[in-house]
């Protein structure tokens, strides 16, 4: 199986650190960006091409530059019958189908963690796609971690936690590891506490019958300081905080 990139940013670099993470042979991974192919060819050991050379030696192309871009793209490039991956946010598959007509397009909303095998990605198919077609995509996203076939209706609240999650995750600890300086610790010191403390803590959960409040509330000893650390997140109204980013993050529209 070969993998094509349109775009080589940020997340189609973390999709093909995950396939290599995942034993793909770097042999079999084609990228194509004005600005960055090149050189991230050479890191990852992979293939730097022209766009239309990347298409036509690819099993499965992903489409990872903006969404802006898509109608520009799609014009001028040929994709007939191939399996196009789009993570494009907010690109539906009525978009891709008018924007690039020919081809078995695929709706995906993935996120950074693809990078390590430990992607969140929501799948939605074009009518088109036969069940062997399902597969070969299905498989390629199990390479890069969990996946999951969605409403695309549910993609801009999933693209919201899901997408969008790890950066509030990251500012999460960056505020821990803020709060650990401002009270004595070294910085990088404070970094890896918060960092493990995070990694910990969702382990735990993950591996736990229980939910997230139940687990929160048996790290509150009666009458203790974490108590008195809940009691002002709730002052400050932290859910509602959280609340009011992710409709922000919802609401927000692509230029
Ligand atoms: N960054 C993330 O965590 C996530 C991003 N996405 C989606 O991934 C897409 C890319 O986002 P990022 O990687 O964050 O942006 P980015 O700005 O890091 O990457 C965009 C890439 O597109 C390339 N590009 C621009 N014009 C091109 C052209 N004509 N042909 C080929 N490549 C071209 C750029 O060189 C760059 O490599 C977006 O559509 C975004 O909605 C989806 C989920 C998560
Ligand atoms: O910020 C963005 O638009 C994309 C969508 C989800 C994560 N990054």
């Amino acid at each position: 199986m070969t993998y094509g990139f349109i775009g080589a940013g940020n997340m189609a670099t973390a999709m093909m650190k995950g396939l290599l993470h995942a034993n793909v042979d770097p042999a079999d991974i084609y990228v194509s960006s004005p600005h960055r192919a090149k050189s991230l060819a050479e890191e990852l050991h992979i293939n730097a091409a022209d766009s239309q050379t990347v298409i036509d030696h690819s099993d499965i192309v992903v489409l990872a530059f903006l969404p802006n871009q898509l109608t520009e793209i799609g014009a001028t490039l040929n994709f007939t019958n191939k399996i196009v991956v789009s993570v494009l946010a907010q690109i539906t598959i009525a978009d891709l189908n008018q924007a690039i007509p020919n081809a078995f397009n695929v709706r995906a909303l993935p996120n950074i963690n693809s990078a390590i095998g430990q992607g969140n990605t929501a799948l939605a198919f074009a009518d088109n796609i036969d069940a062997a077609q399902n597969k070969i995509v299905t498989h390629f996203w199990q390479l890069l971690g969990n996946s999951v076939t969605l409403e695309e209706e549910q993609f801009a609240i999933f693209s919201a936690i899901a997408g969008s999650g790890p950066a509030y995750v990251f500012k999460f600890i960056d505020a821990l590891t803020k709060a650990g300086v401002a009270n004595g610790l070294e910085e990088t010191q404070a970094a890896s506490i918060a960092t493990q403390t995070v990694l910990g803590s969702a382990s735990t959960l993950n591996q736990s019958d229980s939910d997230a409040v139940t687990l929160m509330n048996s790290v509150a000893s009666p009458g203790g300081s974490t108590r008195a650390g809940l009691d002002n997140f709730e002052a400050n109204q932290f859910d509602d905080v959280v609340a009011k980013a992710i409709l922000a993050t919802v609401n927000h529209k692509h230029a």
